[in-house]
């Protein structure tokens, strides 16, 4: 990943510049709409040379409206004399005059980076192609394609062979390599197997597809999950524009395939049930946008203002900074504390069985150990305070306790990761606030003060370094698990912030009158 920042105070920073040379999809689902966006959500500048307009919509195409070639050419050679570019597409070139004339101007200004995405019919089944292209395509377009993106039917159609099985593919890779393509990529979408490795009956039982790209010497077997839906409307426009964006990047075309089928696989996960026949997809599935600009961890803590204010400025904390808080207010709380430490490493249990991969289920298991050293010093805390181990154990645990726990437990089994990290968020960063605030108070005070040091705690490095990881995470896993615009969602996920929240200043209630 980079990290660099790109952009300097004068403004020189150049983007990484792409242009699609394709039909217009009035519905925006392919073609140059979807290109534009594809470049657009992959950080690269696009423009465009329109090949024709199509009115179409997610079922069929009902017009073609080819350009003139010379006005292809009149789009291109002022994109190429003004902006230039870093690579180029090809989508939907229609006849044979506008396929030469295009190879004609790339070839004049040395354009070497060319994505072909062979179109030929629409996903609603519509030609996209004139009959009499095909050998145009094979003779000029071929030879100058840098990377070549047919899927099965496409590849046939090319090579004419016939592809069934992986072995197949990879033979029409070798034959489009023959026939002049560096990179020729075979895409698997139209051959799904089964979980036995076996090809799909259908798309019920299809549990992966697989690519094949080929350099010339190697053949890269690309597995990846079958998505189930309808919504397929400009996927291949999708790959291929999302290619020539990290081609752009300067990325090799390994790398830049493998992040644009990330990209495509998200977009079509996170596609939109919009229209009637093959759905579009979504194109900024990677641009999460809270309301407002403001981050996840702003949003939530925005929504529950109120109850977050409650809690973090509870009486218990104001009692804590000036002393005033009674001993056996506060010898509670430290049992109690005790009970929960307990519970806390139960809920980080649930962590654990909510995840998926090993190396993030063991981070849970690590955290479990960092709960059970901290219970250690905690009893030692006790014991300096004159609480005896005995006495914590015979601790009975309080309805307010019990509530903050078993209510992260409960909406960690009832929901997902996010909905139980969230939960327990509002202990993490509010403790972290508290401690901060009281140290940097000047009204603290701070001798004779026997409750400074557990503020101090909070305050420390160690603790704040904790928030600061655990904010980063929280903010990647919103990412991951919140569909954009799905506002129902967020406002659960807010929801449990703020119940989370309110549970905690109860906590303090409960120290703070001594409540069971
Ligand atoms: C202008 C234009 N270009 C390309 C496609 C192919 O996309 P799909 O196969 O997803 O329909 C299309 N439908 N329209």
């Amino acid at each position: 990943m980079k990290l660099e920042v790109q952009r300097t105070e004068n403004n020189t920073y150049i983007p990484p510049r792409a242009i699609t040379i394709a039909g217009s999809d009035s519905s925006g689902g392919a073609g140059i709409q979807a290109d534009l966006k594809t470049f657009t959500a992959l950080q690269v500048y696009g423009s465009s040379a329109i090949t024709a307009l199509t009115a179409q919509n997610t079922t069929k195409v009902s017009g073609i409206h080819a350009v003139p070639s010379e006005f292809v050419e009149e789009q291109l050679v002022d994109i190429l004399e003004d902006i230039g570019t870093d690579s180029v597409k090809t989508g939907m070139l229609f006849n044979s005059d506008i396929i030469k004339t295009v190879v004609k101007v790339l070839k004049k200004y040395n354009i070497t980076k060319v994505v072909v995405d062979p179109v030929m019919i629409a996903s609603s089944g519509a030609k996209l192609l004139e009959d009499d292209t095909i050998e145009i395509v094979r003779s000029e377009l071929l030879p100058i394609a840098y990377v070549i993106t047919p899927n099965i039917p496409e590849a046939e159609v090319l090579t004419g062979l016939t592809i069934k099985s992986i072995d197949d593919m990879k033979a029409a890779a070798k034959k489009l390599y023959d026939m002049g393509v560096k990179y020729p990529l075979v895409k698997g979408g139209h051959i799904a197997f089964n979980a036995n490795n076996e090809v799909a009956k259908d798309g019920e039982e299809a549990s992966y597809i697989t690519d094949i790209l080929f350099d010339g010497e190697k053949y890269y077997e690309e597995k990846m999950e079958y998505v189930k839906t309808q919504n397929t409307h400009g996927t291949g426009c999708t790959l291929s524009s999302a290619i020539a964006a990290g081609i752009a990047k300067n990325e090799s075309v390994l790398t830049a395939y493998k992040n644009a089928r990330k990209y495509l696989q998200n977009a079509i996960k996170y596609s939109f049930n919009l229209g009637k026949g093959h759905g579009p997809l979504n194109h900024y599935h990677n641009s999460v946008l809270f309301p407002d600009n403001r981050t996840f961890v702003e949003t939530l803590k925005d929504y529950a203002k109120k109850e977050y204010n409650d809690y973090v400025n509870h009486e218990f904390v104001k009692r804590i900074a000036d002393g005033t808080l009674p001993v056996e207010s506060f010898k509670h709380f430290l049992c109690q504390d005790y009970i929960y430490l307990t519970h806390y490493a139960r809920v980080h249990a649930v962590c654990g069985f909510k995840l998926n991969n090993l190396r993030e289920i063991a981070k849970e298991a690590d955290i479990i150990n960092i709960i059970r050293t901290e219970t250690q010093l905690h009893i030692k805390y006790c014991e300096s305070w004159g609480i005896s181990l005995e006495e914590l154990e015979r601790t009975k645990e309080a309805a307010n306790n019990m509530a903050y726990t078993r209510f992260c437990i409960e909406r960690g089994l009832s929901g997902d990761i996010l909905d139980l990290k969230v939960a327990l968020f509002a202990c993490l960063i509010g403790y972290g606030e508290i401690g901060v605030r009281i140290v940097n108070d000047p009204n603290t005070k701070r001798e004779n003060n026997p409750y400074y040091t557990w503020a101090l705690n909070y305050a420390a490095d160690l603790y704040q370094s904790s928030v600061t990881t655990g904010i980063a995470e929280l903010e990647e896993l919103a990412k991951e698990y919140i569909k954009p615009g799905d506002t129902e969602r967020l406002k659960n996920l807010c929801e449990i912030f703020r119940q989370a929240s309110r549970l905690e200043a109860n906590f303090f209630e409960m120290g703070l009158k001594r409540l069971n």
